[in-house]
């Protein structure tokens, strides 16, 4: 089945919302975002969390000790990067390691090969922004990575499009934030739906 990460929880409201929701994963972005949290104020959000629900740290070129610290720090089970982090910058990490690669074409690909780590993470490529864009790629490029690694499919899902998502790429985790936002803040019934149309969909 696939999974589900629901990325950028600020407020206490929004891990209510997660409780009772159950997706698979939480994101809390450390990097600058309007989405940023500071590990303190997540560190007293995920008191709250549900205990079955993975941690999902996002980075954007940090310091690999700041990363560390705030794996430490938070509890984390995961670490996204979503910036230019090199191969080597990520090996041997605590967790479970994520990097995120910005899809502009076919050759946007060919990257994903320098890199051995546990999730990668396929997001829109979009100018001056590294993630939370709200913009999808094309999925009808033609690819087969989602053979021999573990492939998170994020860019401006929504319950409208997910189900096409999964069914063109065939994703083992399907990540998003934007789109179960309303005014910038999550949205219950958004989550609840889209969560809906992922679990229900036969292609998963
Ligand atoms: O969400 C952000 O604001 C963000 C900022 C900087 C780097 C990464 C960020 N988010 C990472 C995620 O995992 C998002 O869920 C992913 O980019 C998809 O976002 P969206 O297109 O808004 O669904």
């Amino acid at each position: 089945m696939t999974r589900i990460k629901i990325c950028g929880l600020t407020r206490e409201e929004d891990i209510a919302y997660v409780n009772e929701l159950k997706p698979d994963y939480v994101g809390f972005v450390f990097a600058t975002s309007k989405r940023q949290i500071t590990p303190k104020k997540a560190i007293k959000l995920i008191e709250k969390l549900d205990r079955r629900i993975k941690k999902v740290g996002v980075f954007v070129n940090p310091s690999m000790e700041e990363a560390r610290r705030i794996a430490e720090a938070c509890d984390l089970d995961v670490l996204q990067f979503h910036g230019e982090e090199k191969p080597e910058d990520i090996i041997g990490l605590p967790r479970e390691t994520w990097k995120s690669f910005r899809i502009k074409n076919q050759e946007s690909f060919q990257e994903l090969e320098a890199y051995s780590v546990g999730g990668y993470l396929l997001d829109t490529y979009v100018k001056g922004q590294q993630g939370g864009t709200g913009k999808a790629f094309d999925w009808n490029i033609d690819s087969d990575i989602n053979k021999n690694k573990m492939i998170i499919l994020a860019g401006g899902l929504s319950s409208e499009n997910v189900e096409e998502a999964v069914e063109k790429m065939k994703p083992h985790v399907v990540d998003v934030s934007s789109g179960v936002e309303t005014d910038g803040c999550k949205d219950f019934e958004k989550i609840k739906k889209f969560i809906e149309k992922v679990r229900g969909s036969h292609d998963s």
